[in-house]
This record gives structure tokens, sequence and C-alpha cells, in this order.
């Protein structure tokens, strides 16, 4: 029977449709195929037999897991469950794609570091997690590069969005709430708009995937392993929060005060330098992302838009 769809006939599973870089991915995933997305209550990432179950059955040729364990404070109480999600679970879905001979695309974090590099961290430099959150995610890192399949892991820093939970809108909220606002500005990284994820997976796709042959995952296979894929520049999260604080009315901003991170106790603790070196993304692919002031003034338009994405 003819079929009036130019969608190529390849099943495509993502996790995280939820999330800030799930909700992004799901318009640009569509165009590569058949997109099954469960959210959490469908499928729960930490029951690996259901997870081995839903994948077995759907049988998809490429998997995209963006969901994540990501309370990076609530890790620390939550060990077994974020073991689970960002550990375990990457593991199984390796394992259906060694099957299925599938591709697995992944998403990895700045805080696999310890922060102590004086410099841009490589693709190439071994994690060394200073918090629950870091080692899990470590962890699924691993079991996808050890599981033999064709795989891309995008490791990106401070995501934001205009959804979800992220340090933009923690911080457009405290200067509804607070006539001051205090900000570590000794942890150095670089900010990353959840949608220039999306569009970088997207375009990685395109060059990677064979329009003729959905079930062929060779230009995946040969391109297999991780990229940074973050925003150029950097600055601390104090800088993060007055660019941030600058987009409002100057009547609506709060003050703001640089702080040691001493003066700011968290259960976990941060990589004081986080910033990834994203030159083999640029040698691979072609893509530099814009610098990370700028992805957050298009960030914002699309706030002030007429339709928001929020
Ligand atoms: N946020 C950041 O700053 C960074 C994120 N990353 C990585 O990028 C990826 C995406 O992150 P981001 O979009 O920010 O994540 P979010 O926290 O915005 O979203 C996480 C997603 O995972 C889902 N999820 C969580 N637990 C489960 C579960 N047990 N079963 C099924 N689904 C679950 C959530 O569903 P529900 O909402 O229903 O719980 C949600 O859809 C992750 O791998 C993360 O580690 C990397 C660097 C920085
Ligand atoms: C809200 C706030 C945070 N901070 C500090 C706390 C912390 O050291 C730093 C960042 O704060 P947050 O807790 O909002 O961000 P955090 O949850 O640490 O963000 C991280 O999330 C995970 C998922 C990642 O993968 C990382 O790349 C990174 O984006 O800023 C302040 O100093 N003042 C404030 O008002």
């Amino acid at each position: 029977m003819a079929t009036h769809s130019n969608k190529p006939a390849r099943r495509i599973l993502l996790t995280g449709k939820t999330g800030q870089i799930g909700h992004e991915l799901l318009p640009f995933l569509d165009a590569f195929g058949d997109v099954r997305a469960p959210d959490s209550t469908e499928l729960d990432l930490a029951r690996p037999d259901a997870l081995r179950t839903y994948a077995m059955d759907w049988r998809p040729q490429l998997i995209v897991n963006a969901a994540a364990y990501t309370a990076v404070d609530r890790a620390e109480e939550e060990r077994d469950r974020a073991m689970a999600v960002n550990g375990t679970a990457p593991s199984v879905l390796a394992a259906c794609a060694a099957e299925l001979g599938a591709a697995l695309v992944h998403y990895s974090t700045d805080y696999v570091f310890d922060g102590a590099k004086h410099g841009f961290y490589k693709e190439s430099d071994e994690p060394n997690p200073m918090n629950v959150y870091g080692i899990t995610k470590a962890t699924g890192d691993a079991a996808i590069q050890k599981a033999g399949i064709p795989h891309l892991i995008f490791r990106t820093s401070w995501v934001y969005g205009l959804r979800g939970h992220n340090f933009l809108l923690t911080l457009q909220r405290l200067a509804r709430e607070q006539d001051e606002v205090r900000v570590v500005n000794d942890q150095i990284g670089s900010p990353t708009w959840s949608r220039l994820v999306a569009q970088t997976t997207a375009n990685v796709l395109d060059q990677t995937l064979n329009e003729r042959q959905p079930e062929d995952m060779s230009g995946i296979e040969k391109a297999s392993g991780i990229y940074n894929l973050t925003c150029t520049g950097s600055t601390s999260w104090y800088g993060f929060a007055q660019a941030i604080l600058e987009s409002l009315p100057e009547d609506e901003r709060p003050r703001l005060k640089p702080i040691p991170t001493s003066e700011y106790p968290t259960p976990a603790p941060r990589p004081a330098n986080s910033v990834l070196a994203v030159e083999k993304l640029r040698a691979q692919f072609g893509i530099l992302l814009p610098d990370w002031q700028g992805a957050l003034t298009f960030c914002l338009n699309n706030q002030t838009a007429s339709d928001p994405i929020a």
C-alpha cells in the first residue's frame, strides 16, 4: 500500500519528553521517524524490567535518552533512585540497543568533573565527580561507552530554557520575591540554552543517519563517542545572574551580591571550573554554538514574543 507520509520508517524512542531538553527535542525528532515518547507515568526509568519490556516491545532503531534525575542536592539523599535513573537505566537502554541493532543518543553533564583543572575539560578527560548526581551520570556514560553500540553522548552544562527547573527561571522568581539576591562568583561554567542542545542533536542526526535506510546506524557508529555541547564563552553563576537580571526593567531588579561558595552552602558540592572544550563537535560536525550571552538574549526574546514556548 502506498504511504502518504514523507517520514522515514524509523522507530524512535524518546525518554524525558517533559524535561528541558526532551521538550525541545520532540518536534525535531518527529522529522526523523515515528517517535514514541512515554512520560514518567507511562514508563518509570527506575524500573529496569519495565524499561526493557517497553523498549523491546517498540523495537526502536534509535533511542534518545533525555530523561535523568537532575535534582543535584536531593540526589545526595536519594542516591539509589538517582543511580537507578542515571546509572542503571542507560545501561538497560544500551543493552536493548545492542540486541536491536539500535543507536543510543544520551546526555551527560559537566558535573562529572571535579573542577580542579585549569582550562577547558576535553572529552578525553577522566571524570572525577564530586557529588552523587555526577557519580550517577558518570556511571551511565561509562555503561554506554562499554556497550559497544553506536552512540552519541552529548555532554552539556548549565542548561536553561523557558520551562522546567533551571537557573534562569529561579533568578526571575527570586527577582520577584526578594530585594537582594546573593550568588556565587567562584564556580565557572558555560550556560547553554536547551533549544540549542536539541537543535544540535538534530543537526548531528541529520549528518549521521541514512535517509534511505532507516535501520542503518553506521554513521552514528563511525562517529560514536562523547561530544561536549555547550554555548561558547564562560562565566560564573554570578555573571549569569547579572545577565539575567539586566534583562529586567531597572525598577524590577533586585540588588545582586557576589559571594564565595563558602557563603552558599549546599548539600552537594559543585565543581569550581566546569568549562568544556567544544572543538571536537566543530571538527567532526562543523557545529559551533553561539556565545552564552547571545543565546540568552535569543531565549529571552522568545519569552517576550507573543507565542512563548513556556
Ligand atoms: N539541567 C542541566 O543543567 C543539565 C542537564 N544535563 C543532562 O541533560 C539531560 C536532560 O536534562 P534536563 O532536560 O535538564 O532534565 P529535566 O530535569 O528538565 O527533565 C528530566 C526529564 O527526565 C524525566 N524523568 C526523571 N525521572 C524519571 C523516571 N524515573 N522515569 C522516567 N522519566 C524520568 C522527567 O520526567 P518528569 O518530569 O515526569 O519527572 C523529565 O522529563 C539529562 O541527562 C541531564 O543529566 C546535562 C548538563 C546540564
Ligand atoms: C539559586 C541560587 C543558587 N546559587 C548557587 C548554588 C550553586 O552553587 C549554583 C547553581 O545553582 P543551582 O542549584 O540552581 O544549579 P544546579 O542544580 O547546580 O545546576 C546544575 O544542574 C545539573 C542538572 C547539571 O547538570 C549542571 O550542569 C548544572 O546546570 O549557584 C547561589 O549562589 N544563589 C542563588 O540564589
